[in-house]
């Protein structure tokens, strides 16, 4: 039991160090991932400001851990799809696209309840 405990600590600072690596390479390459982090900091701020419920914040960070995972999983499709082909294929437009698709979807979802939390604290 104990002989695998160092092993598994190790393992684990490894894919958290992978995690991050990944973050930051994702990060400086893709400018909407700063839009993305840009606007998460103005929507905690605001947040703050107008005093949303705790319950309100779990759903803000929620909605915000939401957008810049899918965010980050599209980076990792486009990079796969530009590893398996330089060429033009259809295939590979319908990878990246379905892959945008997704984190558009969740975006307009995010805008939409993240709306109505401020408009229902607001008339609290
Ligand atoms: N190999 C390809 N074959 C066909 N169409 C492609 C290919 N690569 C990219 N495209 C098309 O060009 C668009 C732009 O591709 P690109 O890899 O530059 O992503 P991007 O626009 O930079 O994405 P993001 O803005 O999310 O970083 C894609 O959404 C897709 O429609």
């Amino acid at each position: 039991m104990n002989e695998h405990h160092p092993r598994r600590h190790k393992n684990l600072i490894d894919s958290f160090k992978d995690a991050i690596s990944g973050f930051v390479l994702a990060f400086v390459q893709e400018r909407n991932l700063h839009i993305q982090m840009f606007a998460a900091i103005i929507v905690i701020a605001f947040s703050l400001i107008i005093h949303v419920s705790v319950v309100g914040l779990m759903i803000v960070f929620l909605l915000i851990g939401g957008v810049i995972s899918l965010e980050l999983i599209n980076t990792a499709i486009e990079r796969l799809v530009d590893l398996i082909t330089q060429n033009q294929h259809p295939l590979a437009k319908a990878a990246k696209d379905t892959a945008a698709a997704a984190v558009w979807w969740f975006s307009v979802i995010a805008v939409t309840i993240y709306v109505i939390i401020v408009w229902n604290t607001l008339m609290d």
